[in-house]
């Protein structure tokens, strides 16, 4: 496909998510009936995609137009590249400019500032400013752009230098990355990674740095018994497998979540125990670390999920406040005396995180926190914020 192709499916698909539909729905059922697009056209246009979501606001300041096709001319105008060089007309490509969309062209709206400019939603923006204090632009700036990909190094397979060698044998290129110890960050042909040997054969996990730094912060001790109450995919439960020897259980409220990690769970040779809802985590407590890893905003990780950023509304994270709540009241009850609760979650704002802790403090005054973490991007990785809680005895 041409690049100018490339735009013209991308402008669809942005109409349809602009509708309400999902990116990656719209994205699939676009492949589905395009099967010409090769998987080089494919991963163009979803970059093209992405981005558009996540600079939305100013893409659509400088078009004019929050449609499918004011996104990519804004986009256009953004990285200075001439639309015309896209919008030609031709056969596959987007229509030339209209008049309207050309009066624009040569009367450029005013360059887009303050929220329009962040691509921030602006009742955020004081949420934002509250928690991340004068780092607030430049965390909102990193977020208009891609993240990074990385990968944890699974020490239960190989040593670092032995994955680094494995993957650079396969032409993915990677360099270590400070966050965590095993984490590295993949320099070169990131999307060969899930195809790789190195991946099947359980050498390497994708897994952000930061989140990876967070399982580095959680108090283990070899033989543990330990719950990953919000395990979804199980990412953490298998960098805490890694670390040590432990008996891990797994649980989240909804069962599907945890559908593929018995294969992640085998590849990566972890051995976890999966609690479903007869065996659920009350019948099997006391355990010496629960891991909360709560839902959230995803704020933290606006970069890979952008969506999320405009989706998000004032209702739904009071809503979510309050399920952080009652998962922090229920992970407490099953914390054996003397042992540890672990708060996590993907978010910078301070009401799901150190507003969460302190409410959790006020209702069990029993509880103190020894240690709370906020990473940003701008510490390299996702946004992520974890919390050590421990029973005062
Ligand atoms: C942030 S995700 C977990 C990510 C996962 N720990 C990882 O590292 O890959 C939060 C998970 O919490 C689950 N969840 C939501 N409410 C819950 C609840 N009340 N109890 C347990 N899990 C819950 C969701 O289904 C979701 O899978």
């Amino acid at each position: 496909m041409t690049p100018a192709a490339r735009h013209a499916a991308a402008i669809g698909i942005l109409d349809r998510w602009l509708a309400g539909e999902a990116a990656e729905k719209a994205l699939t059922n676009w492949a589905r009936t395009n099967r010409y697009a090769g998987s080089g056209d494919r991963a163009a246009i979803r970059d093209i995609v992405f981005q558009s979501i996540r600079c939305r606001r100013s893409f659509a300041h400088l078009s004019g137009a929050e449609t499918g096709r004011g996104l990519i001319l804004g986009a256009l105008r953004a990285a200075q590249t001439d639309p015309a060089t896209v919008f030609t007309g031709d056969r596959f490509a987007p229509a030339p400019l209209t008049d309207a969309e050309f009066a624009t062209e040569t009367a450029l709206p005013p360059a887009p500032s303050g929220n329009v400019a962040l691509d921030c939603p602006d009742w955020l923006r004081p949420l934002l400013d509250r928690a991340l204090g004068d780092q607030a632009l430049a965390v909102l700036e990193a977020l208009r752009h891609r993240a990074p990909v990385f990968l944890r190094v699974n020490s239960l397979r190989a040593t670092v230098d032995q994955a680094v060698a494995a993957l650079q044998a396969e032409g993915i290129d990677t360099r270590p990355a400070p966050l965590s110890p095993r984490a590295l960050e993949v320099t070169g042909n990131a999307r060969r990674v899930q195809t790789s040997a190195a991946f099947a054969a359980g050498l390497v996990e994708l897994q952000d740095a930061a989140s990876q730094a967070v399982v580095d912060l959680l108090p283990l001790t070899a033989g543990a018994r330990v719950l990953d109450l919000c395990a979804g995919g199980g990412g953490k439960s298998l960098a805490m497998a890694a670390r040590m020897s432990l008996q891990i259980f797994a649980h989240d409220i909804d069962a599907g979540r945890l559908s593929d990690l018995p294969a992640r769970a085998g590849r990566a040779g972890a051995p976890l125990h999966l609690l479903d809802d007869a065996e659920g985590p009350e019948r099997m407590a006391p355990f010496d670390l629960v891991l909360a890893d709560a839902p959230c905003s995803g704020s933290g990780s606006w970069r890979r999920a952008p969506e999320a950023k405009w989706r998000l509304t004032a209702e739904r994270l009071t809503q979510l406040c309050a399920i952080q709540d009652s998962i922090l009241t229920r992970a407490a009850a099953l914390v054996a005396p003397g042992g540890v609760l672990a708060y996590a979650t993907c978010s910078l704002l301070e009401d799901e995180n150190s507003d969460r802790i302190a409410a959790f403090l006020d209702r069990h005054p029993d509880w103190r926190c020894d240690l709370s973490r906020q990473f940003t991007p701008l510490d390299g990785a996702d946004g992520f914020f974890a919390a050590i809680l421990r029973r005062v005895d």
